[in-house]
């Protein structure tokens, strides 16, 4: 039994938000505090939506008994529809410390590769140049400030998509991101940032016409493995298995897994990018350990 007697306005608003969502959920059955939790959470502040706490004590247990997905695959969307109901200028640091939390919960279940659609071909198309400088600028900055978080946590970083369009020092801070991590195993995290899946298989065709028209392939060697190792999201590293996306609204993957999206199971979360905690998480995690991967049998 909740007293909603002391609560205030928006809090009471983000209380009913968060009943009209989870009401049916499967989730509360197992997690009767959940309710609780959400509202401590969503009712606060910036500072205290940067730092949930998530008491998942009983919850977790079972979760470590399921199957833990090799591959999670994130959009944290809902980064400008947060700030915006609140007023707030354009900012991503509330999208970075939400990106990094999702970071440390992959590190935490053991996830060994993670990837995030940071920035698609299509923002870069769609938004003004203005804006995509300034996010790209933001990029830069931010991979570069987390490069002590990623190499202290075994984090090997791998940026994905049209580096050409990243300015010169950006590429270059990639590059030294990339090689600073690259001997860490805890965690491939991989950054599609200017990317697009469409083009990653033109890119993948390219590299393979290429190697037919020398001959160290031939044609009958062309077939879903050799198409998939030229692919740079994932070449050698496991196919998706979940994929997660916040922001309510779309749901749809976008531009992201055009190859690799045969059996990847998918979570949409309402909670805006900045409110994307271990609660998000775990649904989404206990979600993907209730279904029943068929994979064509
Ligand atoms: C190192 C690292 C990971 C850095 C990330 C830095 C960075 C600038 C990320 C931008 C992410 C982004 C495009 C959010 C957009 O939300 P939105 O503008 O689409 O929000 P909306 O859905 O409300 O429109």
């Amino acid at each position: 039994m909740v007293s909603l007697g002391r609560l205030n306005g928006s809090s009471v608003g983000a209380f009913s938000k968060i009943l009209r969502t989870n009401c049916n959920s499967d989730f509360l059955k197992h997690n009767p505090n959940y309710l609780i939790r959400s509202l401590r959470n969503n009712c606060s502040s910036i500072e205290a939506s940067n730092d949930k706490k998530f008491d998942d004590s009983k919850y977790s247990q079972s979760l470590k008994d399921g199957v833990i997905p090799k591959h999670v695959v994130i959009i944290l969307d809902g980064n400008r529809r947060w700030l915006k109901a609140r007023g707030l200028k354009l900012d991503y640091k509330p999208y970075l410390i939400a990106e990094m939390k999702f970071v440390d919960y992959c590190l935490k279940w053991g996830i060994g590769t993670a990837t995030s659609y940071v920035y698609g071909l299509g923002n870069v198309e769609k938004r003004t140049k203005e804006e995509t400088d300034v996010l790209l600028g933001q990029f830069e900055t931010n991979l570069e400030e987390e490069l002590e978080n990623f190499t202290r946590n075994g984090v090997r970083v791998w940026v994905v998509g049209e580096k050409r369009m990243l300015s010169e020092s950006c590429q270059a801070t990639v590059k030294k991101v990339e090689e600073a991590t690259k001997h860490n195993t805890k965690l491939d995290f991989i950054l599609a940032v200017c990317y697009s899946s469409q083009r990653d298989i033109v890119h993948a065709t390219r590299k393979i016409c290429k190697k037919l028209r020398e001959g160290s392939i031939a044609e009958e060697d062309v077939n879903e493995d050799l198409i998939e190792q030229h692919l740079s999201l994932c070449g050698s590293r496991p196919l998706p298995d979940l994929f997660i996306r916040t922001g309510g609204g779309q749901k749809r993957i976008g531009m992201l897994l055009g190859w690799q999206v045969g059996h990847i199971e998918l979570y949409f979360s309402d909670s805006l990018a900045p409110d994307f905690g271990e609660d998000v998480f775990l649904d989404a995690l206990r979600s993907y350990q209730l279904r029943d991967r068929m994979f064509g049998k």
